[in-house]
């Protein structure tokens, strides 16, 4: 069955909700984040720092095109996996992809008690307005690279990964 890819905003929970459901359904699990950690041998931190933005969106770039290949796989992105229009191409055409979705409020919750430092936010200063700013230039993004948004507001791991599957399977079953 094709790969799930999960995109949203940095901190909605791709890489932890992707996991366990990987689990559930007895798939591979990649995260693009951590193919790259290990290809460079290096944090996504110091990738920016050493290398810069531009850089680490090639290898994002590379990396999720080789994931894209696996099947029964669940695929958890890094948040700007959208800025480039040929991954958009690609995730709509080999893969089910889930915009998991959730309030800025709960996504700053999430980064508050996160421990990975995202180099492109700062959790000292002002997250709210930074996720904000972040989300108005990529919402459209994750509407139009979607065939799922996944509203995760006021719902447990159980239901969220439910809505998923069911989606999931209709979208095999006719291949929309
Ligand atoms: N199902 C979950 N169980 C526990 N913590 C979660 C869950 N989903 C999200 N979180 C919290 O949100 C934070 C960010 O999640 P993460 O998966 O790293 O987001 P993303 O990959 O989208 O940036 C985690 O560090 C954790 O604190
Ligand atoms: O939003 C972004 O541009 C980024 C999100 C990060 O992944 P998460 O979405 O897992 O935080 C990581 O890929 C990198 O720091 C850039
Ligand atoms: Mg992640």
């Amino acid at each position: 069955m094709k790969a799930i890819v999960l995109i949203g905003m940095s901190g909605v929970g791709k890489t932890v909700k992707g996991k366990k459901l990987a689990k559930k359904l007895n798939f591979d699990f990649v995260d693009t984040d951590e193919l790259i950690i290990e290809k460079n041998k290096m944090s996504i931190e110091d990738i920016f720092i050493r290398f810069g933005e531009e850089y680490f969106r090639k290898e994002e770039k590379e990396v999720f095109k080789r994931a894209l290949t696996k099947k029964n796989c669940v695929i958890s992105t890094g948040g700007g996996i959208i800025l480039d229009k040929d991954n958009i191409t690609l995730m709509r055409s080999e893969a089910v992809v889930f915009f998991l979705y959730d309030t800025l409020d709960n996504i700053c919750n999430n980064l508050k008690n996160s421990h990975i430092k995202r180099p492109l936010l700062n959790t000292k200063g002002d997250l709210f307005s930074q996720l904000s700013n972040m989300s108005i230039l990529r919402e459209k993004l994750y509407i139009n690279a979607c065939h799922f948004k996944i509203d995760l507001t006021n719902k447990n791991d159980e239901t969220i990964f439910n809505e998923i599957i069911d989606n999931y399977k209709t979208f095999n079953l006719l291949d929309i």
